[in-house]
């Protein structure tokens, strides 16, 4: 008979680890989260996640087809970091609007924390972002957003933009360094109340810089994996390159601060968004731990630059691009536009409602070229049960914004460019379930000013050109180049200056 002697077993080194083995895994499957029921997802593996299920680099498909096999509300695993990917409209409506509260939150990404430590809008969340945005947002509409102030600013800039553009009729034109300049200067006009020439050698460096810094921001999904690559020597992931480029736009836009203050001590009042936003940080100076500082005016500059600049030239690109390819919605926005405008009268927002085919050829480019395909990463700010799955406080949320805007259900021949579908049997514009710019109280602050900025150059452009894909230059892939923003593949068209009417 086979018996057991427990002094034996006690004393038994072997046992002991087995036990303590046993006690973690035990434990270990416990207190995980998953019994929790978190949604569920691909498999994860030890340091890499989810990556092997996320194909090379543009994530937009392989995401749909996990969406296909595990629902709207699914986990993957970027490196170690748990992300709950939210796929088509009612969910992320669900999340952000009816649940906002907690799904309002932003995840901490190592490279734009070792950017923006912890200031401006974007990054931030809680008390700090609620009140600095609302803020921005009353300074933008007092400004002018749906008002003619800021109308006529843009118009001004859209006549050199038009100037600049008829010094390139007639030969292949890349329109990307022009769209993206004069966009820029928009915001430079709200925040610094002076537009830049587009020559000036401090704005070409300014946007190259900016350029740059967005490059290396947008391709930066593997240090943020893996943060402790910044350890190696050298720069091979343009951390160090990263860092002195924003440092460089720090102190831009402190210079162009310091000019308001000086200016601000002669008696020189300024219309713009730094003038207005220095006023209040004066009278909060005895506010204890008051949110409205320098150090924040600077961070939120760059948040309107970044923000406000590659989006709406991105979009603008795009509209060029489709205009090259699709002749028949072309002949038709000109003849609505000449119908309206004639060839020389300013197009101006009243005139929206005149010109839906146009306004729905604006609206197909934000759905077909998908600006922001998975918006900008929330996070939840505290536990929550979401449709019957448990998201632990922290979880990062990745909206998927190009699973919205390619649904077959909602948009018939999701690939093709039809702006008909935006227009009712009247003719009038129903935007359906559009949403480019996000819902819920994250959406974009700039909403108001980029419908305004769309409309009103693209408006102009097509008042007085004709796009065709330059000759011998074939049509680029129509995905696009998935980085922060998907910006069409570079193109070139012939810029022809029409003589309407
Ligand atoms: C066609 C142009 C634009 C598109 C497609 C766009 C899209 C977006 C999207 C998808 C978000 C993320 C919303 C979320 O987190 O759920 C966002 C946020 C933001 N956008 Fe825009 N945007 C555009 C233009 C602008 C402009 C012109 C400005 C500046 C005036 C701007 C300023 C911002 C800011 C500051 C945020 C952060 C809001 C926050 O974190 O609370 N955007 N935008």
């Amino acid at each position: 008979m086979i018996g057991i002697d427990m002094d034996a077993s006690i004393s038994n080194p072997q046992i002991w680890l087995i036990g303590i083995i046993v006690f973690f895994l035990a434990y270990n499957y416990l207190t995980k989260e998953s019994w929790k029921r978190l949604p569920p997802g691909p498999p994860s593996l030890p340091l890499i996640g989810s990556l092997p299920f996320l194909g090379s680099s543009d994530i937009r498909e392989p995401l749909r087809k996990l969406a296909n096999k595990y629902g709207d509300v699914f986990t993957i695993y970027l490196g170690s970091r748990r992300v709950v990917v939210l796929d088509g409209y009612d969910v992320i409506h669900d999340a952000f609007v009816k649940n906002a509260k907690v799904f309002s939150g932003r995840p901490n990404i190592f490279t734009i924390k070792i950017i923006t430590g912890g200031y401006g809008i974007v990054s931030t969340e809680g008390e700090f972002c609620r009140e600095q945005r609302r803020y921005a947002l009353h300074i933008l509409r007092d400004f002018g957003v749906g008002r003619s102030k800021l109308e006529g600013r843009m118009l001004e800039e859209i006549t050199f933009f038009i100037q600049e553009m008829e010094k390139n009729t007639d030969k292949p034109l890349y329109p990307q360094a022009i769209i993206q300049k004069s966009v820029a200067n928009v915001i430079a006009s709200v925040t610094f109340g002076k537009r830049m020439n587009y020559e000036d050698p401090i704005f070409t460096k300014f946007m190259e810089t900016f350029n740059r810094n967005f490059r290396v921001i947008g391709s930066s999904g593997f240090i943020n994996i893996f943060p402790f690559v910044r350890y190696l020597p050298g720069d091979l992931f343009h951390i160090k390159q990263l860092q002195r480029d924003y440092d460089y736009l720090i102190s831009e836009y402190q210079r162009i601060i310091d000019e308001h203050k000086k200016a601000a001590k002669e008696g020189k009042q300024d219309d713009d968004f730094i003038s207005v936003y220095l006023k209040k940080i004066e009278e909060e100076k005895n506010v204890e731990d008051s949110s409205f500082t320098e150090k924040q005016l600077v961070c939120l500059c760059n948040d309107l630059f970044s923000a406000g600049t590659e989006t709406s030239s991105t979009t603008l690109e795009w509209a060029i691009l489709f205009m090259s390819l699709n002749s028949d919605t072309q002949a038709r926005v000109h003849a609505e536009i000449d119908d309206v405008l004639g060839n020389d009268a300013l197009p101006s927002m009243h005139h929206r409602i005149q010109l839906p085919f146009t306004e729905a050829t604006i609206l197909e480019t934000q759905r077909l070229g998908n600006i922001v395909p998975l918006g900008v990463p929330h996070a939840v700010t505290e536990d929550v049960y979401f449709r019957d799955y448990f998201i632990p406080k922290g979880t990062m949320i990745i909206p998927n914004l190009y699973s919205v805007h390619i649904h077959p259900e909602l948009w018939p021949e999701p690939e093709k460019f039809k702006p008909e579908r935006f227009l009712d049997s009247d003719g009038n514009i129903d935007q359906k379930e559009l949403i480019p710019f996000s819902v819920g109280k994250r959406q974009c602050l700039g909403e108001g000013m980029a419908k305004m900025e769309l409309f009103l150059y693209f408006t102009s452009m097509m008042q007085h050109f004709n796009f065709k894909l330059a000759p011998g230059c074939p049509a680029p892939n129509m995905k696009g180049l998935l980085g922060l923003t998907n910006t069409p593949e570079p193109f070139h068209v012939l810029v022809e200056k029409r003589n309407s009417k």
